[in-house]
């Protein structure tokens, strides 16, 4: 709703109210509806000022109602009414301006934000376009490439932004809402007519055709198949024409994508970033019930790639770091890197770079005064087991262990010490910096409060957590498995890998599966596997009586890492190139391999590589969610969209799975079972059974059906 109320003598004030964001409800536009009303049919008021409730101007249209029938005036009309009123109209933006909230604000006459506001069109991360007006107002405001910019990418603008282009009247460090009474107040005896965006020309630029198309191009590119992104392209085209004429091109294309399934993928992907931050473990311990200590002091142990982009998101993130590497010739090198990538972090971000929260250290010692550690070494148990082994020696009684650990049991190292209640799992994503995935591991031991510290501090370093069971591979590399595997029969049986890499990458994927394992190197599953006992010269295609492909192993033993050795399952041009081009000694070898072993290529076709690669990893996330390593389909579908380039607008493997059709989904990997009995993973999961004969309910509701956890506290 919105409330009103008359300030200054003349000035009216409409606050809208529907916290926590003040998103634009049904009862929130009805309200500024009947207050515009009001404001305009009292006589004393000569302005009015618009504002959000709590320091919040608004998060947009609501979300949560796009799902059900439309109710209440649209927000087109509302805003509408807002830009016709006779009497001049002030928005002051507090907190935020975002979606609808911002095209509410581009149709009020003037707009004074706040320095600390933040302004936006992130209707693209919706599956949207801004489809009340913003798409033709923003435009007309700031002219059509930083309305392409704004509206394509979502990004938010910050007032100081916001103010070069053009976007706001004034900026100020003072209370927003007196500021837009003062200003209102200069403003009442003036005209709004000259002030209605809706009334200007699009600015005049040499040359739209080419911004359109190199933006176009661009976006296409990114896309990878998402159709907001082109059609937020298009509605900027037609704001070139009379208004009129923009707004009926911009309902157009609103009305495709509002109803399409790529909006609700979208949209579930936005509420399930926000459910994974209710964690709960099997215990019955949950996010509401625990505490988080507050880390103020941490040690990054291991300064490789992984242990740089962890201190640097700890520093960026305001808490103290000892960063500590034994090797002197690496310690060097990270101090070097760390600060360039702390220099470059604060330029992005228009600050001076904290390179005084960091200091190095070759040796252990400093770990006796943090509160959290993250062992960040090489991949390697016993390594892993004894950095362990000594903290558990030298550090302060409460002190958080945590390691970074990409699937290694987190239950073997926490045994490795005093604590093991204060040991977790923290499994960053490369670069560790910039991803925004992390998965927080708990094991048989850890306490809440660990976890709740972890995911606290995750989230503090701009990463969406996620807590999840111990178990190896954990959700995501688990996942990986499968689909893997998929991959490489796929080859024995007749594919290439350029084949299945463009099957994959139409689907939406930044990289098809042997592209991606090029560039993380070939050999990193290679070891883990060897570390397992997989004996050198090795090429039985049967394992522990399962199908098992040698191929990865086979192509390692010829040093064919990946791209960081310039041959894997493409050639490159040198050694660290990044040009992926067809390999005839592959197709070569492939030959020689299905010849040694009797098996004859067959024609593979598009479906069978997405069938058999994604609902095999598919079935993988119904297993997780049986055994309780994830509480729920949410928790998979955010691992697998900010961790593993799963495209935003397919949701997620389990909204997928939804959205294909379970039963669907079962009677593939029953017939896909049938053919290939060898192969476990293409056997379909009990849960996805139980859900099929309930009726496949939707993917919101498939909670009710796993087992319930058990409060031991
Ligand atoms: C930056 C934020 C605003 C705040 O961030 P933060 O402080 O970290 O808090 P969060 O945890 O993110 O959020 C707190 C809770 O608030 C919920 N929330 C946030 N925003 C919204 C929202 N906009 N709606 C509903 N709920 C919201 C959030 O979920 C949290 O609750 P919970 O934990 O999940 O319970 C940040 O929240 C943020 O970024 N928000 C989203 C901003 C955004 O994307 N805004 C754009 C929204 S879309 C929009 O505005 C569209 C406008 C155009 C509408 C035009 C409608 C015309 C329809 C025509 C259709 C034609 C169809 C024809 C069909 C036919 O023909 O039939």
């Amino acid at each position: 709703m919105a409330q009103y109320s008359r300030v200054s003598g003349t000035v009216g004030l409409i606050t809208l109210l529907n916290p926590p964001v003040n998103a634009l409800s049904a009862a929130v536009r009805q309200g500024i509806v009947d207050m515009m009303d009001k404001a305009l049919s009292d006589r004393k008021v000569k302005s009015v000022v618009i504002c959000g409730h709590n320091g919040k101007f608004c998060g947009g249209a609501d979300i949560r109602e796009f799902s059900s029938p439309l109710t209440g005036p649209l927000l087109i009309p509302v805003i509408q009414g807002v830009e016709s009123a006779a009497k001049p109209v002030v928005a002051a933006i507090e907190g935020v301006a975002l979606g609808g909230g911002l095209e509410l604000a581009l149709g009020c006459h003037y707009r004074i934000a706040h320095s600390k506001a933040r302004l936006g069109l992130p209707e693209v991360h919706l599956g949207l376009l801004p489809g009340a007006g913003g798409s033709q107002r923003l435009p007309r405001l700031i002219g059509v490439p930083a309305a392409l910019d704004i509206i394509t990418t979502g990004r938010h603008v910050t007032a100081a932004e916001a103010l070069k282009l053009g976007l706001v009247d004034r900026v100020t460090d003072r209370n927003t809402v007196d500021e837009a009474v003062k200003f209102a107040l200069s403003v009442a005896d003036q005209s709004p007519q000259s002030r209605r965006i809706s009334t200007f020309p699009c600015p005049h630029h040499p040359d739209l055709d080419a911004v359109f198309e190199g933006v176009m191009q661009r976006v296409r590119q990114r896309a990878r198949g998402a159709l907001a992104p082109v059609a937020c392209v298009q509605a900027v085209a037609a704001a070139t024409l009379p208004f009129a004429q923009g707004m009926e091109r911009e309902r157009e294309l609103m009305a495709t994508l509002f109803t399409s399934g790529q909006a609700r993928a979208q949209q579930y992907h936005f509420f399930a970033q926000r459910a994974v931050g209710r964690w709960s473990m099997p215990s019955g311990a949950r996010w509401d019930k625990t505490k988080p200590v507050a880390v103020h002091k941490a040690m990054v142990i291991g300064l490789g790639t992984m242990g740089r982009g962890i201190s640097v998101a700890l520093v960026q993130a305001g808490v103290s770091v000892v960063a500590m590497e034994t090797n002197e010739k690496q310690l060097m090198d990270a101090k070097q890197a760390i600060s360039s990538m702390l220099e470059r972090g604060a330029k992005r971000r228009g600050v001076a770079p904290a390179l005084d929260k960091i200091r190095y250290s070759s040796d252990m010692q400093p770990a006796a005064d943090v509160d959290l550690v993250i062992e960040a070494v090489f991949e390697d148990m016993a390594l892993k087991k004894k950095v362990f082994q000594q903290l558990s020696a030298l550090c302060k009684p409460g002190t958080f262990l945590c390691s970074n650990t990409s699937g290694l049991d987190v239950d073997q190292l926490a045994s490795e010490t005093r604590t093991p209640e204060l040991v977790v799992g923290m499994h960053f994503f490369a670069p560790a910096h910039v991803m925004k995935l992390l998965e927080v591991v708990y094991g048989s031991r850890s306490s809440p409060q660990a976890v709740a510290t972890a995911m606290e501090l995750g989230k503090q370093m701009g990463k969406v957590s996620v807590a999840v069971g111990n178990c190896r591979g954990f959700v995501g590399n688990r996942m990986l498995k499968p689909y893997l595997e998929q991959a490489f029969f796929l080859l024995e049986e007749g594919a290439t890998p350029e084949f299945v890499d463009q099957v994959l990458e139409e689907f939406g994927f930044a990289m098809g599966v042997f592209r991606m394992s090029d560039l993380s190197g070939l050999d990193v599953g290679w070891r883990v596997r060897k570390a397992d006992g997989l004996p050198d010269g090795h090429s039985a295609r049967i394992r522990q009586g399962c199908r098992y492909s040698p191929l990865g192993d086979l192509l390692c033993e010829q040093g064919r890492f990946g791209q960081k050795t310039g041959r894997g399952w493409y050639q490159y041009d040198k050694p660290g190139g990044q040009v992926a081009k067809p390999d005839p000694w592959l197709q070569d070898f492939l030959e020689k391999f299905r010849t040694q072993h009797g098996l004859v290529a067959r024609r593979i076709d598009h479906q069978e590589v997405l069938e058999r690669c994604l609902y095999a990893l598919m079935n993988e996330g119904f297993r997780i969610l049986e055994d309780g390593i994830a509480a729920g389909p949410e928790d998979i579908d955010v691992i697998y969209v900010l961790g593993y380039s799963w495209p935003p607008h397919r949701g997620g493997p389990m909204f997928y799975a939804a959205m294909v059709g379970l039963k669907k989904v079962l009677e593939r990997l029953e017939h896909y079972h049938q053919e290939h009995p060898d192969i476990p993973s293409l056997k379909p999961c009990n849960l996805l059974r139980k859900l099929v004969v309930s009726g496949s309910p939707p993917v919101q509701k498939w909670r009710e059906f796993l087992q319930k956890p058990q409060s031991q506290l």
